[in-house]
């Protein structure tokens, strides 16, 4: 049986391209994770060795399989290099954000609060357009809790046949990449500043998402890492901000909405969700979180509410079955609330 003692012995006999010791020595190997035969980790490498480091993770599958490892993932992240300093006088490089090749349109949708139903809201959306004929693409850059291979009832591991570019899975016409495809359901990620900003610009520029005209980024709740570096280094059309009416959520929310203006990310409208409870047996409407919060926040701030989303047993028996409520249930009250916003969208000219 393969323990971490000997994982660690198999990495020290696979040389590093950069400084010549083994790969353990040079600390490229992160987030080191042996669960029985399995062996997983990710390789933090200056981008202008991709190639030689490309060859090293061959080398380390290789001994790592040799050793009795049966499934064996390395991820290889980019890690900024230091470059020497250059003192003769330079005209200043206009260093924007990029568009993804291929991407009409990128919507972040945003929450300032956990666990008011960002992710639902996400994969109810990519559905719709996608049942409207968009080409519709969903990144699942929440890596506190990657939920959406569960909510679009995908598994499995995107391959990558040149150990470069990232091929995405595909389900309900949406095409889906999540870092929860990349670590194990029950791994608790600890990611670090750098590796996550690698990790987030591989998904974004090493998946082969294709021609898209909208892709939907499902962000982690708050005002991070994650969010700066997404409306950095691409351009991000538009933010749909959840919240739920509480005051508590909708304090949260306002500091996501100060944020994404500094970075002069347009916020394209509110979304209302678990607005009132609809009692599955009886029908009985009650506003467990208060009514109304979001919408007197949208008219303060003069955004679109874009929909009231009921908080309804059917959306999460939906979500946690793998087919979100508007490819289970699209006649539903529910499912239309989804389509609506999908409609505001298109209309609006962003998805
Ligand atoms: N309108 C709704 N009605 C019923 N259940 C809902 C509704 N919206 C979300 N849920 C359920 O609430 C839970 C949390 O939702 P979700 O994962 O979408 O939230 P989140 O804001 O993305 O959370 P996180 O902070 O983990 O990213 C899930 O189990 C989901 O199915």
């Amino acid at each position: 049986m393969l323990d971490r003692e000997k994982v660690l012995a198999a990495l020290k006999q696979v040389s590093d391209p950069v400084s010549g010791g083994d790969l353990m020595a040079s600390g490229v190997v992160r987030a080191l994770n042996v669960e029985q035969d399995a062996v997983r980790f990710v390789m933090e490498i200056p981008p202008s060795r991709a190639d030689a480091y490309t060859r090293a993770r061959d080398q380390a599958e290789q001994v790592l399989k040799s050793a009795g490892a049966t499934n064996v993932s390395i991820v290889l992240t980019a890690h900024e290099e230091k470059a020497p300093p250059d003192l003769k006088p330079q005209a200043p490089k206009a260093q924007g954000p990029e568009r993804v090749p291929g991407v009409a349109h990128i919507i972040a949708i945003a929450s300032g609060k956990g666990g008011v139903g960002k992710s639902t809201v996400a994969a109810n959306l990519a559905c719709a357009l996608a049942q409207q004929g968009r080409k519709v693409g969903l990144l699942d850059a929440d890596v506190y809790g990657p939920s959406q291979p569960r909510m679009l009832g995908v598994s499995g591991r995107p391959a990558s046949p040149d150990g470069k570019t990232i091929l995405p899975l595909r389900n309900h016409g949406v095409t889906l990449m999540s870092l929860g495809l990349m670590t194990n359901d029950d791994q608790a990620v600890v990611w670090r500043g750098p590796m996550l900003m690698g990790a987030l610009q591989q998904m974004l520029f090493q998946v082969q998402w294709g021609a898209l005209d909208c892709l939907i980024v499902d962000l982690p709740p708050g005002t991070g890492d994650v969010q700066m570096t997404l409306a950095q280094k691409t351009q991000v059309d538009g933010a749909l901000i959840v919240s739920t009416p509480q005051d508590v959520a909708l304090l949260d929310a306002r500091k996501g909405i100060d944020m994404f203006t500094q970075l002069k990310v347009p916020l394209l409208g509110m979304i209302e969700n678990m607005s009132t409870h609809i009692c599955s047996s009886c029908g009985h409407e009650e506003h467990v979180f208060g009514h109304g919060g979001v919408a007197a926040e949208a008219q303060k701030l003069g955004v679109p509410l874009l929909a009231e989303v009921p908080l309804h047993i059917d959306i999460r028996l939906a979500a946690d079955g793998g087919a979100p409520i508007v490819v289970s249930q699209p006649d539903s009250a529910q499912a239309r609330a989804f389509r609506d916003v999908a409609n505001a969208l298109v209309a609006e000219g962003v998805a």
